[in-house]
């Protein structure tokens, strides 16, 4: 067996812990990431849940938006759990105006899509070719409004008012999801992940 690869959690704020364990659990080696340095050395990046407005202004402050944009132009693999979903947008609606992103997905993502009523909810969602469905917890979740041709979409919801809505997407190694799979302690996603990370 190969080596397990080093994988990255922007550790700026959100879920940090709970990727981490995710992570090694997947079979990764996990590190926090604060600084260039830091992320010079992952071979790839989980960009938590929490609230990207805030992550993308301590990304800034730590002069960490720039370095994020070229990892990810140079093909780095990353993944992005809800806030990190906004942030791997190249177009983002209902953002605070002028709030930046890292980019790199061909979509425009809807942040708190879901509205106020159901703003947080649980549903069973089919994930790309995973024989069962996932269990997937919403927080203030985005949603992704549009896609680009290359963008692969892995899961949609089904029912509801939101029936339809895209949840999952993958666009060559980058991977995001409107729900914190993180957060279940079903480790599919993050396999999902590391196995591209490997080169899969
Ligand atoms: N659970 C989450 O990550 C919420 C995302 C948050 N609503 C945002 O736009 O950043």
């Amino acid at each position: 067996m190969t080596p397990a690869p080093t994988v990255g959690v922007l550790a700026l704020q959100g879920d940090v812990r709970e990727h981490v364990r995710a992570l090694e659990a997947a079979g990764a080696r996990a590190v926090l990431v604060r600084r260039p340095g830091e992320l010079a050395a992952v071979d790839g990046l989980v960009v938590p849940g929490g609230e990207s407005t805030t992550m993308v202004k301590l990304a800034v402050a730590f002069d960490l938006l720039e370095p994020l944009r070229e990892r990810v132009r140079e093909g780095m693999p990353a993944y992005g759990s809800c806030a990190g979903m906004v942030l791997l947008a190249d177009r983002i609606a209902d953002g605070v105006p002028g709030q930046p992103t890292v980019g790199g997905l061909d979509v425009l993502v809807r942040r708190n899509a879901f509205g106020r009523q159901v703003d947080s909810f649980e549903a069973d969602v089919a994930y790309g070719d995973l024989d069962e469905p996932l269990h997937a917890v919403f927080i203030r979740a985005p949603w992704v409004e549009e896609a680009g041709p290359r963008v692969e979409v892995l899961a949609r919801v089904v029912g509801g008012p939101a029936d339809g809505r895209i949840v999952a997407v993958r666009q060559g190694r980058l991977l995001a999801t409107s729900f914190h799979p993180e957060l279940t302690g079903d480790l599919r996603v993050h396999d999902h992940f590391v196995r591209v990370v490997r080169g899969g």
